[in-house]
């Protein structure tokens, strides 16, 4: 029987958003520190001289295809969309979540959105275990199989 465990590492990284219509300060473009926690849960490799002997996965991996998928999206120095041009002119100089993900940026939307796109970009869906996203240093939104309707598959 394989033994198997959940693996996490955290991506802290920083970007603004604003919250359309929000009754409170939200609905003003405002930055976070955001802090992304990635955990994987899979089976503890057992190949005897393999790099990777007795991981679940790297965490450089981890790391690798959390950098390629999301982050280097979110890097501060990488305007993207039609806003781009707005910060050679004096603009925001964070990446807009607004713009690149096209949601309306509750941490609850974020999660989903970040877990489709770690999906998108090779992570297998059965080894996601839980996305957990710290929008500020008190509050935090998570999501497992189970909120993605997903568990018992
Ligand atoms: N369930 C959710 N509630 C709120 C979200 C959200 O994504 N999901 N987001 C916001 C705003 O983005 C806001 O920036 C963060 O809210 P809040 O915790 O109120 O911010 P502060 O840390 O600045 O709170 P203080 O009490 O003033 O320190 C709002 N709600
Ligand atoms: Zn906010």
């Amino acid at each position: 029987m394989p033994r198997y465990a959940i693996i996490t590492r955290l991506f802290p990284f920083e970007a603004c958003h604003h919250l359309p219509g929000h009754q409170g300060k939200c609905r003003r473009p405002h930055g976070h520190s955001y802090q992304l926690e990635v955990s994987l849960r899979g089976p503890i490799k057992e190949t005897q001289g393999l790099s990777d002997e007795g991981m679940v996965l790297d965490f450089a991996e981890l790391k690798a295809l959390v950098n390629r998928t999301i982050l280097e999206q979110l890097d501060p120095r990488v305007p993207r969309g039609p806003e781009a041009g707005m910060i050679e002119q004096g603009g925001m100089d964070h990446n807009d979540l607004n713009v690149l993900t096209g949601i309306r940026t509750t941490a609850e939307n974020l999660v989903h959105w970040i877990w489709e796109a770690l999906v998108a970009g090779g992570v297998p869906e059965e080894f996601l275990y839980r996305i957990r996203l710290w929008e500020t240093e008190k509050g935090y939104v998570e999501i497992t199989q189970a909120e993605r309707g997903q568990e018992g598959r």
